[in-house]
């Protein structure tokens, strides 16, 4: 108990907001009686079977189901389970209030039940990314993720062991060895190459028809980001990179959990010419201005009609030294006017 008031003196003690929500958060992850405080009175953000669950709103724009711990609790009541599944919440942030937030994912109980007492409907997390605004897609993207890892890391793979949780889900004990888990995501280098006057965009076969993207890349083992970036293009589309810059980095949620790190890169003008492996991809060109322009310009569903057209990810909110929202689009924008 006094560990819990001492966490709690020592985030309303700090000047600044960020500083108090960023040291209330790890005390949760710390201490496994505060976390269980901040259950008791938490937002919770519902799944079933990785699918987030949205609402519609007057407008028809959506969002997440804004639900309480106590709500969850008349929910599992309704559902026939027991209180017990609570305990299977998962942290992953809090409130500018302080107030705790949790996922939780419902998959052994009846969807459409959950859906009709909720009055919302669990979306695939792809369309629900493009769905859901500002803050809300990589909240969801981090729940699905920490949801999906606890799902499938219950042993430990030295001792074959089951593996314990602590209370807000950040780690996994080994029950036999004590090895610690902690979730895991993939390095991923994503990268606009210019020759000064175009940007090369790609795709891959399984891309829906026309849609052409940056190129992007696994970090191999041991690698720099420097290195990842020159040898994915290299292998990809057979160009020597001569310099490069660090744009932007998010967590991306696809296939599992990648931390994509976004880079401009430059080559000569006079050693552009592409040589693509078609192993990796179905095919990569040179984009002029006015052709990512007019894309950029052409709302979603008739950009699908007139490939070819650069893939926009979603707009995400995250937090940068100056606290500016981040907006891929523009970026690639403003990028291609710097070079103009
Ligand atoms: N232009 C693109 O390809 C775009 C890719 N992304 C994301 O970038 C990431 C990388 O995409 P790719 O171009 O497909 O990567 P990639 O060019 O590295 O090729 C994929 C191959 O890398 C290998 N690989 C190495 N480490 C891997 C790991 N940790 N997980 C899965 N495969 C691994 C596998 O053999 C796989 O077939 C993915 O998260 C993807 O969703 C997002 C937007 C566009
Ligand atoms: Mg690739």
């Amino acid at each position: 108990m006094l560990r819990v008031l001492q966490i709690v003196r020592l985030s309303s003690r700090c000047s600044s907001s960020f500083v108090s929500r960023m040291r209330f958060l790890n005390g949760l992850k710390q201490n496994d009686d505060v976390c269980s405080a901040a259950l008791q009175d938490a937002h919770m953000f519902l799944f079933h079977r990785l699918s987030p669950l949205l609402q519609r709103n007057h407008q028809g724009t959506f969002r997440t189901a804004e639900l309480r711990t106590s709500d969850v609790q008349s929910l599992l009541e309704n559902l026939g389970s027991d209180r017990t599944l609570l305990q299977e919440a998962v942290l992953i942030g809090c409130t500018e209030q302080n107030q705790a937030q949790f996922c939780l994912d419902i998959g052994g109980l009846d969807q459409t039940a959950a859906e009709e007492l909720c009055g919302g409907t669990f979306v695939d997390l792809r369309k629900s990314f493009f769905l859901l605004s500002g803050a809300e897609a990589p909240l969801v993207a981090k729940a699905q993720a920490l949801l999906r890892w606890h799902q499938t890391n219950g042993f430990c793979s030295a001792t074959g062991q089951p593996t314990h949780r602590n209370r807000a889900g950040s780690q996994r004990t080994c029950s036999s060895s004590g090895i610690i888990y902690y979730p895991k995501m993939s390095p991923v280098v994503i990268v606009l190459v210019s020759d000064g006057e175009r940007c090369l965009l790609g795709r891959q076969a399984t891309f829906p028809r026309g849609l052409y993207s940056a190129l992007a890349g696994f970090c191999d083992m041991g690698e720099t980001l420097e290195e990842t970036l020159s040898r994915e293009v290299a292998e990809e589309v057979g160009l020597e990179v001569q310099s490069f810059s660090f744009s932007s980095s998010q967590h991306w949620p696809f296939p599992q959990s990648s931390f994509m790190m976004a880079c401009h890169a430059s080559v000569s003008p006079a050693h552009a010419q592409l040589c693509v492996d078609h192993s990796e991809l179905e095919d990569a060109r040179w984009f002029s201005q006015q052709e990512v322009l007019s894309a950029l310009q052409t709302p979603p569903p008739q950009r699908r009609r007139s490939p070819p057209h650069p893939l926009a990810p979603p707009k995400t909110r995250r937090r940068s030294s100056t606290h500016h929202r981040v907006d891929p689009e523009h970026q690639i924008l403003n990028r291609l006017r710097r070079v103009h």
